[in-house]
């Protein structure tokens, strides 16, 4: 295996994303031997630490995962150094280039840098921006930039941002984090899409019916009011995680397994989204806010209730939406999605129904039931697939069977975390796992015409705590005709 070399500098080194998902997932790739000898990670963040600090802080990050011997994390920690460095002060630059460039000599990296922005949005321009004018980045090896959501908080301030970052990188240089795209089993759809003779030739209008998508969370708005407040669920949810998950579900089979056929591929997908007027958008999207419910005897806070949280927010944690595609292949499947937080169970996951075999002559007793294949992307991983069969008897009955398949817990505990995916894919130039500008300007358009509809509607729907959403989100189907697959009723409390 050829280990990855770099320096990575991380804007944000003090914060919840480093210490939750970056140190560990980066142990992990120490663990596999995909980070050994030629690496430096250089935490930055104002408050005034000390390396050592710094070090026992990422010990604790990484100590209790289950390959983490002392000895191993103690090496792993020797790898990392801290700056203290206030992201607006062009002087820390300087001093931050010299650290880079004296780890570079120590580790032999040769002159490859990533940059991790793990910080609040607004300061991503002035970052990039500092980079260039402070000349950090090297002439040899790679300069890559690791950006994390949001990118943007409608088309103008995305593109704004855009902007700002591409003076100093260059596409191929940007690597924009949704970490959906780095979940094993969004992964897994190209494979069951385009790897299986009886799908592909299947996956269109003339057999599919209608597609639902669901990424239903248990938990409220945690510690993240702050940011929640100015983001609501269309923005957190469905800009980013829903419209990338739709692509993988919709979009023509890549011409091959590169990142530029795939966004290809993709940009196709966001180019035909059916554009709405706001009336039509307030028409084809729901939106409602969670309010306080009692379960098993636990009383679960409204969101207005919640800290942090205005007691008059108009900000909706909940989303339902019907969305259409304007291609040949697309034309006339609504594509149903719905996102929450405070919803019965943790689970997102997929189905497609196709359109019932007609005139069935086998279908005099009992139903003629269209087929439908749900994949499981969490937490349970795998599929199933509808099917009608033959009751066991002397009578000719159909019955409705399940075919399923679902990865065991050991397959799951293996497969390489969203994080580490993607900060392995960053590591290796592989763009393919990270969203393209177009695809971003694309879907901001399309999010925003609804956040627009919505801000001229004075009410705030709600539903209780531990449901599925408002009746507003069933009515939204039953229009045409359909119901949520999905319809869990034992309710799962957060911790
Ligand atoms: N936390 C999560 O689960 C997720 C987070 N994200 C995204 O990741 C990013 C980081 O989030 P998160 O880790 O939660 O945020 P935190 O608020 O926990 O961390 C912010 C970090 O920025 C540092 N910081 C703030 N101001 C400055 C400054 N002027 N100069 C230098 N450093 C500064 C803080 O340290 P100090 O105060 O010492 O300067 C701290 O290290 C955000 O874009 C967020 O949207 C995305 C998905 C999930
Ligand atoms: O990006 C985000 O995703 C999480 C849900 O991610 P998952 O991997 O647990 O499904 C969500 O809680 C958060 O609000 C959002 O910012």
């Amino acid at each position: 295996m050829d280990e990855k070399k770099a320096v990575i500098i991380l804007f944000g080194g003090s914060g919840d994303l480093a210490k939750r998902k970056l140190y560990p997932a980066l142990f992990q790739l120490f663990n596999r031997g995909e980070l050994q000898d030629h690496f430096a990670v250089i935490g930055t963040a104002r408050r005034p630490w000390s390396d050592d600090y710094y070090q026992e802080i990422v010990t604790a990050a990484v100590t209790n995962l289950p390959q983490a011997t002392p000895k191993k994390v103690a090496a792993f920690a020797s790898h990392f150094y801290y700056q203290s460095h206030d992201v607006t002060d062009a002087e820390h630059y300087v001093t931050l280039k010299t650290l880079a460039q004296k780890l570079d000599d120590k580790y032999g990296v040769g002159g490859n840098r990533l940059y991790y922005m793990a910080m609040a949005p607004n300061f991503f321009g002035t970052i990039a921006s500092h980079l260039k004018s402070e000349k950090l980045l090297t002439d040899d090896g790679f300069n890559r930039l690791v950006i994390e959501k949001p990118f943007g908080h409608d088309y103008e301030s995305a593109k704004t941002l855009n902007d700002s970052i591409s003076a100093t990188f260059n596409e191929d240089q940007i690597y924009r984090i949704d970490h959906y795209l780095g979940k094993e089993m969004i992964q897994a759809l190209l494979a069951l899409r385009f790897g299986n003779q009886f799908f592909e030739p299947v996956w269109s209008n003339k057999y599919i019916d209608n597609i639902q998508v669901t990424l239903a969370e248990v938990v409220g708005v945690e510690e993240r009011a702050g940011y929640y407040e100015t983001a609501g669920a269309l923005r957190d949810m469905v800009q980013n995680h829903i419209m990338q998950l739709l692509a993988y579900l919709t979009m023509k089979k890549p011409t091959a397994f590169t990142a530029d056929a795939v966004h290809a591929a993709k940009d196709e997908v966001f180019n035909a989204l059916h554009p709405y007027t706001v009336a039509e958008a307030s028409a084809n999207f729901i939106r409602a806010q969670y309010t306080e419910a009692t379960i098993d005897g636990k009383t679960v806070p409204g969101y207005r209730q919640e800290d942090g949280v205005a007691p008059d927010s108009m900000t909706e944690t909940f989303v339902a939406g019907k969305l259409q595609l304007d291609m040949p292949e697309w034309r006339g499947v609504p594509i149903y999605v719905r996102t929450g937080k405070r919803l019965t169970q943790k689970s997102t996951q997929v189905t497609i129904t196709f359109k019932p075999t007609a005139p069935n002559i086998f279908a005099a007793n009992g139903e003629n039931k269209p087929n439908q294949l749900t994949i499981y992307v969490e937490p349970k991983e795998g599929y199933s697939l509808q099917i009608n069969g033959k009751n066991m008897g002397q009578e000719f009955e159909l019955e409705n069977e399940t075919l399923s398949f679902t990865h065991d817990d050991k397959s799951v505990n293996k497969a390489p975390e969203a994080y580490e995916r993607l900060l392995l894919d960053a590591l290796s130039g592989n763009q393919t796992n990270f969203t393209h500008w177009t695809e971003l300007a694309q879907t901001w358009q399309f999010v925003d015409v609804i956040r627009k509809a919505w801000d001229q509607m004075p009410n705030m729907p709600t539903y209780a705590a531990g449901t599925m959403g408002p009746v507003a989100a069933a009515a939204l189907l039953e229009a045409d005709g359909h119901h949520w697959v999905f319809q869990p009723t034992k309710i799962e409390l957060a911790d």
